[in-house]
């Protein structure tokens, strides 16, 4: 990273929906030893009001400018822009932070060009649970990874896999398994829903070993996402219940994840892997 202990490390966010607009205001709150300077907005208009107000009054840029004013760049955009964001962060041997992790799939090269340019890419644990005791395993051999998620309906509709194999699930009144596969294939299918898949797999395994279950369930209100893993060293399962926020693909805690993972960044004390 570009600055010493003493400076505070400058950060962006690329992306003001459900999760950037918390992890804007978190930053604009105050965490230890970091200092939001840009933000980036598919809509600069709609967000120019409240942004203005902000105590640290950060510059509204494109994504392509965020890697010069920033030293870590939070990416909280669709999947398609991931590209955009993270290559000119990483060639400047900077951080990004990634949450539509889904898209390393398909830009698999991103980790070569950080790692060729001393840049970074932290993928924090996010929606999930457990990416802790996932990377402690996989120190060892990890014998079987699974993630099993159950979303309410509404947190599922318009997903590719549905329209392309025309699986109708709205006004389903059980529990119906909508995917069983691969983390790599589920996150191809379920592009907006799917990121712990890859994260979980990038944790253990990778995307081809990691098995995936989805279910469309009309009984449950939250994202509830369920991880199995048998390992030599332990073998646990964790399950966490996501509230949605106001996007109801997306559960509230997310946004927590990637301000607890800026926290550590810089903090005195840091707990946990
Ligand atoms: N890793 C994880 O555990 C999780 C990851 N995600 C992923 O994180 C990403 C963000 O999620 P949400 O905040 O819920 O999505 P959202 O749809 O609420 O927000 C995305 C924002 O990006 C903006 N945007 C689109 N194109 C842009 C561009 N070219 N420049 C700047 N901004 C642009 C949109 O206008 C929107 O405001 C999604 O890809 C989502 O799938 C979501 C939940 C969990
Ligand atoms: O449950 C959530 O909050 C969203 C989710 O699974 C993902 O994008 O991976």
């Amino acid at each position: 990273m570009m600055a010493d202990n003493k400076t505070k490390l400058r950060v962006a966010v690329a992306g003001l929906g459900a999760i950037g607009t918390d992890v804007v205001k978190a930053l604009d709150q105050g965490i230890e030893g970091l200092t939001l300077v840009a933000v980036s907005a598919n809509s600069p208009d709609k967000h120019r009001g409240w942004v203005a107000e902000l105590q640290s009054a950060p510059e509204l840029v494109t994504i392509e400018q965020l890697a010069d004013v920033a030293d870590i760049v939070v990416e909280c955009a669709p999947s398609k822009v991931v590209r955009s964001i993270v290559a000119p962060v990483v060639e400047r041997g900077k951080t990004a932070v990634v949450l539509s992790v889904g898209a390393l799939l398909q830009n698999e090269d991103l980790v070569d060009l950080a790692r060729a340019h001393g840049g970074q890419i932290i993928v924090p644990t996010g929606a999930l649970i457990g990416l802790d005791a996932v990377t402690a395993a996989a120190i060892g051999t990890i014998h079987s990874a699974k993630l099993v998620t159950r979303k309410p309906v509404a947190g599922l509709l318009g997903a590719p896999h549905l329209v392309e194999n025309n699986i109708k699930i709205e006004g389903i009144t059980e529990p119906l398994r909508i995917f069983e596969g691969s983390a790599r294939d589920a996150v191809k299918g379920f592009p907006a829903n799917l990121n712990v898949a890859v994260a979980l797999s990038l944790a253990g395994i990778g995307p081809d070993r990691t098995r995936v279950e989805i279910w469309a369930d009309p009984t449950v209100t939250r994202n509830t996402h369920r991880i199995e893993v048998d390992s030599d060293s332990a073998r646990f399962s964790m399950m966490i219940e996501n509230i949605p926020s106001e996007n109801p693909k997306t559960g509230r805690i997310t946004a927590l994840s990637v301000i607890a993972c800026l926290r550590k960044l810089r903090a005195s004390l840091r707990i946990g892997t």
